[in-house]
């Protein structure tokens, strides 16, 4: 269990309001230079202000880190965990501050995103970058564990359970967030479409771990202008096509999201659930990773790898399906935002 060189992990998420107050001024942070409609925001406020203006993500974190510290403990690796976000408290810039007056010299970074995107990959850069800016502080973000067994592990598990309970002929619908074409186009490298790519390999790999053939991958969560072309069909439309199909019962697999985050209780469990009872279709949602044991040993197991890595071992790099595992450092047109040429860490 030997973590050197780094001396702390730190999570890195996107945040979420914890009060109505916070509602408006976060989603000031999420879109500044984002470009979404004003009608947009109003609409996925209400989403917020729906469930009491609290975003379920902090919690989310709070209780991943509880148990990653729990299970580092268990495994012996004696290694301090920070949290830090890029849209809310506790921001990513104080907490790299507080672990530099803590004496942390080389920390390692977990995201709580799995996929190569500009909002879920280079974005997190670009934030890590300026954290750890005249600080001495050295961050390292860990590899995409899209393809890690600890990853891909739970949702088999769990869409097999959901399949056992539910009707004959039920249809697996993997979902994740939307992002515009050109989001996806650029992810992993120019024109490499590595977020479609990505979900299209998960989607297969739990379909063809189950032997279940009837699925498709579907999408929520659409923001942006209506003319600017995103990834579709969008899970509501998609129910309908099935539904028109013939389909009768569906299980909704959300293999976009690392925990039950607003798009899952308000585009899945909420949207979409009442799209599917309109149409007369049973519906069950599988459970995200949450903090399932092999969830949560994933992340140990990243930080072992990336030390040994950096130690110049050459560990083994778990990684399921045909594409391999993710390289330590991205490529270096990585998920660059049409427009932006920031600083990103490395
Ligand atoms: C790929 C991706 C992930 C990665 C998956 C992951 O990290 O898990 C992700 C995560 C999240 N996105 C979140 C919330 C929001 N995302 C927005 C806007 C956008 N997201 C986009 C994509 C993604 N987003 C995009 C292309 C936009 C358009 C603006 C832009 O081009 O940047 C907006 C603005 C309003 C709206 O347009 O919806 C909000 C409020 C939350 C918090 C949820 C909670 O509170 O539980 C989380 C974890
Ligand atoms: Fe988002």
């Amino acid at each position: 269990m030997d973590p050197r060189p780094f001396d702390a992990l730190l999570l890195v998420s996107f945040g979420g309001p914890e009060k109505p107050d916070d509602v408006v001024p976060f989603l000031e942070n999420v879109t500044r230079g984002r470009g979404i409609p004003r009608e947009r925001l109003v609409e996925v406020g209400e989403h917020y202000f729906g469930f009491g203006g609290k975003s379920p993500i902090n919690d989310q974190n709070r209780a991943l880190i509880a148990a990653i510290e729990a299970d580092f403990a268990e495994h012996g690796l004696d290694l301090p965990v920070y949290w830090g976000n890029r849209n809310w408290d506790p921001y990513l810039r104080e907490t790299t501050e507080a672990m530099a007056a803590d004496g942390v010299r080389r920390a390692v970074c977990f995201v709580t995103s799995a996929y190569s995107s500009y909002s879920g990959c280079r974005q997190y850069r670009e934030n890590l970058y300026e954290a750890q800016l005249d600080l001495p502080v050295e961050l390292a973000k860990l590899r995409h564990y899209y393809n890690h067994p600890g990853f891909v592990g739970p949702f088999v598990e769990q869409t097999r359970d959901a399949l056992a309970a539910a009707p004959e002929g039920t249809h697996v619908v993997f979902v994740t967030h939307s992002i515009p074409d050109a989001m996806n186009e650029a992810s992993g490298g120019p024109g490499a479409q590595a977020y479609l790519r990505q979900h299209e390999s998960v989607a297969r790999m739990v379909a063809g771990e189950l032997g279940h053939e009837a699925w498709s991958l579907a999408f929520c969560s659409r923001s942006g202008a209506p003319h600017i072309p995103w990834l579709d069909p969008d899970i509501n439309d998609h129910l309908e096509e099935l539904s028109a199909q013939g389909v009768h019962s569906v299980a909704v697999v959300p293999i976009g999201f690392i925990s039950d985050h607003m798009e899952v209780i308000y585009d899945l469990d909420t949207e979409a659930a009442q799209t599917a009872k309109d149409l007369g279709l049973d519906f069950v949602r599988v459970p995200t990773p949450g903090v399932h044991p092999e969830f949560v040993a994933l992340v140990r197991e990243l930080v072992l790898e990336r030390a040994a890595s950096e130690r110049g071992e050459q560990p083994e790099r778990p990684a399921l399906g045909d594409l391999g595992p993710w390289p330590d450092h991205c490529p270096a047109q990585c998920c660059v935002n049409a427009g932006a040429d920031l600083p990103v860490l490395p």
